[in-house]
């Protein structure tokens, strides 16, 4: 941020391009009802309206239909669990637990549960019976009327999962170990770590929501709620969807993971990897964004943090949204164009040994904090071959990331993801033969 956003007023330097006196953010919006006045009769004046942007239609890739439904099972080995390179759906949940129980068998039980459960809501079936008959019902039912709405759940598997409780310490996923303490860290206990997690993504926030709860009651007994953020507005683009824009205002995920090619190398696990082939790992941070304080800033050092164009999500070095930027490219001035310490800057693969994550954040929002302020953020999640990607690009973006001054990673989780598995089986039976 810049000390450009202290003007007050009128701004008498500049002119809008009809030539009428431009208006700062203040005057309009937080200079007192005098100046706001002032302001709306100066638009008036010069066409009438407030609106300068138009808002434009909503892309076709936007259209739902909550009849979709993605399979749950797979149909031959290796296969991964859906909600990892499904193009993204409109909602999250995300939840985290504990294990309440040091009984293996009883962590088999669940996951078997688990997956026969999953099975059954993503076809957008219940879990058992709604029945007066039966008393306390299976399903919780709100659910019922309302479809698969492309419901994926994706289970993970936590560094505490083969710790000495278990006695599964030998089959443990080799890159599979907590996340170190990075910089800029400001992680709360509350928000941070589980040994299992589940991600619910639907089109529908309720069907997402319901995966979740039914999935939650089957756990009790066996594993505790640790924590859980409901994420809305996907912040990241699958193959054919348009690229979508995080509270920032940003077109967010343009430069993704997205080819076969580039899953098969950045984030599906080999042969090598035993039972977790065709599986992955999930990084997952709770990170909250100073809205109010980015509201405040000008559109063009908004830019320039990011390093890309709000309006087009085109690099500064040029081009349209999906030209490759040009991390050397020079401003008249000698500066580069794209600023060393701008976003894209610090985590493109081209500046971190050539190493890809898979992104697929949501939008959250937890109403008001302490102060009244907005409460909201990004629950970045990204799946990799190796959580060592995301530390690489992490500490770089902690240590100079212009971003660190509107954010604060406050929650931080790493699961191993295994594959999808077939009908008959569940989630991570490999760990236990
Ligand atoms: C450690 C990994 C990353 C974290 C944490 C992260 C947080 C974060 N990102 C945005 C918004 C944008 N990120 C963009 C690009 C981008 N971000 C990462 C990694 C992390 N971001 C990567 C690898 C990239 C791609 C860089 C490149 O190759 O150019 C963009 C630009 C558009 C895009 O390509 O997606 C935006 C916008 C926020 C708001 C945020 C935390 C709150
Ligand atoms: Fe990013």
């Amino acid at each position: 941020m810049t000390d450009q956003h202290h003007h007050d007023g009128v701004d008498s330097t500049e002119s809008a391009p009809s030539g009428a006196p431009r208006l700062s953010r203040r005057a309009l919006f937080g200079g007192g009802i005098a100046a706001a006045a002032a302001g709306a009769g100066a638009l008036a004046g010069i066409g009438g309206s407030l609106a300068a942007q138009a808002a434009a239609a909503p892309p076709a890739d936007e259209a739902i239909d909550l009849s979709d439904s993605h399979p749950f099972y797979a149909t031959a080995a290796k296969q991964p669990q859906g909600g990892i390179q499904t193009s993204p759906q409109r909602y999250c949940v995300l939840m985290t637990f504990d294990m309440s129980t040091t009984l293996t068998t009883q962590l088999q039980v669940l996951l078997a549960r688990w997956s026969a459960a999953i099975a059954q809501l993503q076809a957008g079936k219940t879990v058992g019976s709604v029945d007066p008959k039966a008393g306390v019902g299976d399903d919780t039912g709100e659910a019922l009327d309302l479809g698969p709405a492309s419901l994926t759940v994706t289970v993970g598997l936590g560094p505490g999962i083969f710790d000495q409780r278990f006695g599964l310490a030998s089959k443990k996923p080799a890159h599979l170990a907590q996340i170190p303490t990075l910089p800029s860290d400001n992680l709360q206990a509350a928000t941070t770590g589980g040994d299992l997690c589940l991600q619910a993504c639907a089109d529908d926030p309720q069907v997402a929501y319901h995966a979740i709860r039914d999935l939650a009651r089957m756990a009790r007994g066996t594993a505790t709620v640790r924590w859980t953020v409901l994420g809305f507005g996907r912040a990241s683009a699958g193959k054919d969807q348009t690229t979508p824009r995080n509270l920032m205002g940003f077109k967010d995920g343009t430069r993704n993971i997205e080819t076969e090619a580039e899953f098969e190398k950045f984030v599906w696990l080999g042969d090598d990897a035993g039972w977790m082939a065709g599986g992955t790992y999930q990084v997952v941070r709770k990170i909250e964004i100073n809205i109010e304080i980015w509201d405040a800033d000008f559109v063009g050092d908004q830019q320039s943090v990011f390093g890309r164009t709000k309006v087009e999500g085109a690099p500064l070095s040029g081009g349209t949204e999906h030209t490759t930027p040009d991390f050397h490219a020079k401003a008249s001035n000698g500066d580069t164009k794209i600023d060393a310490r701008s976003h894209i800057a610090l985590a493109a693969h081209e500046n971190n040994g050539g190493v890809k994550i898979h992104r697929r954040p949501y939008n959250y929002t937890d109403g008001l904090n302490q102060y009244g302020q907005l409460d909201a953020g990004l629950l970045f999640t990204a799946f990799m071959n190796d959580p060592e990607h995301f530390t690489r690009i992490q500490t770089k973006l902690g240590a100079s990331d212009r971003l660190n001054e509107y954010i604060s990673h406050i929650g931080s989780a790493v699961f191993a993801v295994p594959p999808a598995p077939k009908e008959g089986q569940y989630i991570g039976q490999g760990l236990f033969s």
